[in-house]
């Protein structure tokens, strides 16, 4: 029974439907038109759409979304459709001409791309007349089609697969120059529809009425075989709907032509006393117990409350409930003498067809031999497997010192258990347990129709299946997350296709995750490869570990160790002195900023030996373009600063360019990049790669250059995080040094595991499992006083304007100045002139007030009156006026002349 509900209740509740309240679809349609669009594309050129049976509205809202913004679309329904934008929508009966007229109307002579029809009539009759009208309404919705259709249009319409599907599709082939017939994977497997997309409308000029007419299109109904060949139809169908109540829905390929009826009763005796009980269950909807035999049946102790209640009614029945009715049959039929047990049980059990070919006993012995021998195989193979991924993970943990060599033995210890390691609970154990049981339980039952027999060769078959069952269940994970990646591609292709705004965080996620651990970083590379040493930590230990492997579980020999340094070293020089150029840049700005905060609103905060730093003369010295960093905590040495040039005067590099100093190390922290050291020397101690590229998992950096890049920002923008900005102060105020650094690099965080992880998961990883780093509350001081100068800065419009008017005044003083010059020395003026000349001029320089154009005033009076442009013998600016207004303006002129005399 529960089965039965499922699928019409909650089981109706699929992921389409959630899809569509997610998405704000009003129904779940909406998947079937957008997956039909993805396909076959007609919507996003469309300029007219109509939908015909459109309510609730949900192929509206995708036509909106995916037709171009001004596109018309009309919708009609039966029922009134909720408004939706740039949609208008009728309630109409799409067979009727008054929907025909709507739609005219509407598009006046306008002609529609595209025309939509998901009609589905109301159901409640037999299933057969609804499949009638339902190819009614696609031949009408057909018949307005071709009406509004443009030539080259596509129609799309909802048919269902019964007898007239064929003729359906012919008639279609005749107007359409492609038809094709889908079903989007959003349609449910247990509907019979299928959606038809007819391309190209041909619009021949006569279009013979037949075609519409549902008369000749479609079979007689009525004229169907008889009555007796329709019930028989209906019998065979029953058996499989007794056996496998939860497929009878199915009716994808039609159904028995002639059953109109869809309610059926019948007594309890043809059921008990009938030779098709099967058939009987299958076919009808209610058993009744109507004549005194049958009344007598239900006072009988075997007919128990649950087989009344099954016989109430039996299209609700699930397959538990029709085997109990089976047997309560059984039962009454041995009560009544109508069947001896024996031959009960042989009926029971005919269903279950034993092949029981004879065998020689040799073919079977070699059998057995061979499969136990590939048993034996497949579990070597899994044992092999099983041991080399414990080794692997000890020998990563060891080389991360996470575990003592003692652990070793305790973890294989568990390996060789087992139990230990696996989920604490499993279903598929669980279900594996309760199918056994269920076998043992049935075949104690002696129960033996057709699904016990399937059962109990399940059971049989349990000990192959122990073998395999590892494998089948890492099989079902990896479909399940392959499932699982495509769903979430999907969702972050949707999401970027719909959300400009999460494009932008994307980005910004991304240009932020190159900021974070990058993993344990070489010295150097070669130019090409270098996006190989580009790799982290992770990528590294399991590029040794893969090492440790070939060489069958020895230690990296020391030919190994001294191999890879070698290979690295001179490419390692190159790099770092490139990063000695950038960072002497930045240290150049440091200097002009403090610790890169460059408003210098920090250099009240810092402490004094942060001062003291600054305070030194590298960061005082102008002029100096590269400068020398010691590598070592303790800051400047003040020798090393003389061989600051790290370059010579041709350019060419340092034979041993080591700089690392506290900014470069800020650096790295920020990008959460430890850099190993040894402790005796300055340079890098490099770990060793693996040989074979390929064997290395990429993490994923986009940019091969991205720690210039991230210089290169702190270098524009300073340091603008206030994790940044804290580790640099710690830094600089030497609360810690760079190992310390170096050592918080290495957290909980950094090292985990990325194999066979999904990418979703990966992603989402990397958004919120991260170090907190701990941040100071003058960095947040820091940066907010920061974001309050830049706040405070006029926006560039305005300083442009300034910067504009500023030159300008500067241009006029100037051209005054030229001008006054030449006046002193023009000599046909006397000194006086002169100087009376040039303070004019240098007044008219300086003045910032506009000369204001003048105005004409022109009275509309006389040759002016009436007239239309420009009045003869104006030139300029003019306005006209009355005689009126013009008077006036010069009293008001005169008024404001008298004024300022006053005063
Ligand atoms: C499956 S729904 C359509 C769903 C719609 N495509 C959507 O996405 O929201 C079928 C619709 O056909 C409508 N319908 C059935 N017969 C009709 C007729 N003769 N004229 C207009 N609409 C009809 C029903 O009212 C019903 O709303």
């Amino acid at each position: 029974m529960g089965k039965t509900q499922k699928k019409t209740g909650k089981g109706r509740l699929d992921k389409y439907y959630k899809l569509a309240k997610e998405q704000g679809y009003r129904a779940r349609s909406a998947f079937k038109l957008i997956q039909l669009n993805k396909k076959y594309s007609f919507l996003e050129g469309a300029r007219c759409c109509i939908d015909l049976c459109a309510a609730p509205g949900g192929w509206l809202q995708v036509a909106s979304k995916y037709m171009p913004v001004n596109s018309v679309i009309v919708g009609v329904d039966l029922v009134p459709i909720k408004p939706i934008p740039r949609v208008v929508t009728f309630a109409a009966d799409i067979t009727t001409p008054h929907c025909r007229n709507l739609i005219r109307g509407e598009l006046k002579d306008w002609k529609a791309d595209v025309v939509l029809h998901d009609g589905a009539p109301n159901v409640g009759t037999a299933w057969v007349q609804d499949a009638y009208s339902q190819s009614e309404l696609v031949l009408m919705s057909m018949k307005l089609a071709v009406e509004f259709l443009l030539k080259g249009g596509t129609f799309v319409t909802k048919v269902f697969r019964s007898a007239d599907y064929n003729n359906l599709i012919w008639v279609f082939k005749q107007l359409f120059g492609k038809v094709e017939a889908t079903k989007p994977p959003s349609s449910r497997n247990v509907s019979a529809e299928i959606f038809v997309v007819c391309r190209n409308f041909l619009a021949p000029k006569h279009i013979d009425p037949k075609f519409f007419d549902p008369k000749h299109v479609f079979k007689d109904l009525s004229a169907n075989a008889p009555i007796e060949d329709i019930s028989k139809q209906a019998a065979a169908q029953a058996q499989v709907n007794v056996f496998q109540p939860e497929k009878k829905r199915r009716k994808r390929d039609g159904y028995a032509d002639g059953d109109y009826i869809l309610y059926k009763e019948a007594g309890a005796a043809d059921f008990i006393k009938g030779d098709d009980p099967v058939g009987f269950l299958g076919t009808m909807n209610k058993i009744t117990f109507k004549t005194e035999e049958e009344k007598k049946w239900l006072t009988m102790e075997m007919t128990t409350e649950d087989v009344e209640a099954d016989c109430e009614d039996l299209k609700v029945l699930g397959k538990g409930d029709f085997k109990a009715l089976m047997r309560w049959r059984t039962s009454l039929r041995e009560e009544l003498g109508l069947e001896v047990k024996t031959k009960d049980t042989e009926e029971l059990t005919e269903t279950v067809e034993v092949t029981d070919e004879a065998i020689d006993p040799e073919q079977e012995i070699e059998e057995e031999l061979a499969r136990l021998n590939a048993e034996a195989a497949a579990r070597t193979k899994r044992d092999r497997r099983r041991a080399n991924e414990a080794k692997q993970r000890t020998i990563q943990r060891m080389q991360l010192q996470m575990t003592a060599p003692l652990d070793i033995g305790l973890e294989q210890q568990d390996q060789s258990l087992r139990l230990g390691q696996d989920d604490v609970f499993d279903l598929e154990d669980t279900k594996r347990g309760l199918k056994k049981k269920h076998a043992l339980e049935q075949l104690l039952d002696g129960e033996a129709d057709g699904d016990s027999c399937e059962d109990e060769e399940d059971a049989s078959n349990d000990d192959d299946e122990v073998l395999d069952e590892e494998e089948e269940r890492e099989r079902k994970l990896r479909t399940l997350e392959q499932d699982l990646d495509g769903l979430y591609e999907s969702y972050q292709e949707r999401m970027r296709e719909r959300d400009a705004k999460y494009r932008v965080k994307e980005a910004r996620r991304k240009d932020k995750s190159r900021e974070e651990w990058g993993g344990i970083k070489r010295g150097g590379s070669d130019e090409e490869n270098e996006s190989d040493y580009e790799e982290g930590g992770w990528d590294t230990v399991q590029a040794v570990k893969a090492r440790i492997d070939e060489s069958s579980d020895s230690d990296l020999s020391d030919e190994d160790e001294d191999e890879i340094p070698a290979k690295v070293a001179p490419s390692s020089k190159k790099r770092r002195a490139e990063e000695v150029i950038d960072l002497t840049k930045g240290a150049k700005k440091a200097r002009t900023n403090a610790t890169a905060i460059q408003n210098g609103t920090m250099d009240a905060k810092l402490s004094r030996s942060a001062e003291a730093w600054f305070n030194q003369g590298l960061f005082k010295s102008a002029g100096i373009d590269n400068i020398e960093f010691n590598n070592e905590d303790e800051g400047l040495d003040e020798a090393e600063e003389d061989d600051i040039d790290m370059r010579d005067a041709s350019g060419s590099e340092p034979e041993t360019p080591e700089v690392r100093g506290p900014f470069c190390t800020v650096y790295s922290v920020i990008n959460n990049k430890p850099q190993i050291e040894s402790d005796d020397h300055d340079d890098f101690e490099i770990v060793p790669l693996a040989e074979e590229e390929g064997d290395i998992d990429m993490w994923d950096v986009e940019d091969e250059d991205e720690d210039k890049i991230n210089q290169e920002k702190i270098r524009q923008h300073g340091l603008t995080t206030a994790e940044a900005v804290s580790l640099a102060t710690q830094l600089v105020n030497r609360e810690k040094t760079r190992t310390d650094l170096i050592n918080d690099g290495f957290n909980r965080y950094s090292l985990n595991s990325k194999d066979d992880l999904p990418s979703w998961f990966l992603d989402d990883e990397s958004k919120h499992y991260k170090a907190n780093i701990p941040v100071t509350k003058e960095a947040i001081d820091a940066l907010k006083a920061k974001m309050r100068a830049l706040d405070a800065r006029p926006i560039k419009k305005v300083a442009e304007a300034k910067a504009r008017k500023k030159m300008k005044a500067a241009q006029k003083l100037e051209k005054a100045m030229r001008k006054a010059e030449g006046v002193n020395e023009t000599s046909d003026m006397t000194e006086r002139e002169k100087a009376k000349q040039i303070e004019k001029l240098m007044a008219r320089g300086m003045s910032t007030k506009k000369k204001q154009k003048e105005i004409k005033v022109v009275v509309a009076k006389g040759a002016h009156k009436g007239l239309k442009g420009r009045p003869k013998g104006v030139k300029g600016r003019y306005v006209m006026v009355d005689s009126r207004m013009k008077k006036e303006m010069r009293a008001q002129k005169r008024r404001d002349k008298a004024s300022k005399k006053r005063k």
